[in-house]
């Protein structure tokens, strides 16, 4: 098999239920498409650990991992690495979102999604959050 790649993903949800998304950047894979904030989670780190990093570096917040409730995943085979990425739900955080490397950032309805070009593997996802919001 591939090798097993684990990214932490999270769905930020603000008081009008609406989702962050952010664009990837331009010499990233998958430039442009947009994606839930997170990233890969390092070695000895725990997932949530990891999501709390990403979402300090991407988005300039901070979030209380209490505050990060499991949603679903997904598993994706990509060409070269087969992705395991958990989607946690977070509706607290400190701070005022941007996007601190430079990336567009969106709030959008959960049914709205779908108009926006997300990777592959992010598809599944959608229903989801449509259920849960
Ligand atoms: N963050 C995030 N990554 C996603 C999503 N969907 C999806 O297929 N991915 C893939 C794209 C990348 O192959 C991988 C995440 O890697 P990345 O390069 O963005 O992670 P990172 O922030 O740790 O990046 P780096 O600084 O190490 O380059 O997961 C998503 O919704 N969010």
């Amino acid at each position: 098999m591939k090798t097993l790649l684990l990214v932490v993903a999270c769905a930020l949800v603000d008081v009008d239920n609406r989702v962050l998304i952010s664009q990837r950047p331009e010499g990233k894979a998958l430039a442009g498409l947009w994606e839930f904030p997170g990233g890969k989670v390092d070695p000895g780190e725990s997932p949530e650990d990891a999501l709390v990093r990403e979402l300090a570096e991407e988005l300039g917040i901070t979030v209380e991992k209490p505050c990060l409730a499991p949603l679903t995943f997904a598993s994706f085979d990509y060409e070269t690495f087969h992705l395991l990425m958990p989607l946690y739900v977070c509706r607290r955080w400190q701070g005022f979102v941007s996007g601190r490397e430079g990336q567009a950032v969106k709030w959008v309805k959960a049914r709205d999604l779908r108009s926006y070009p997300m990777p592959p593997a992010d598809e599944p996802l959608i229903p989801h959050l449509v259920d849960l919001l």
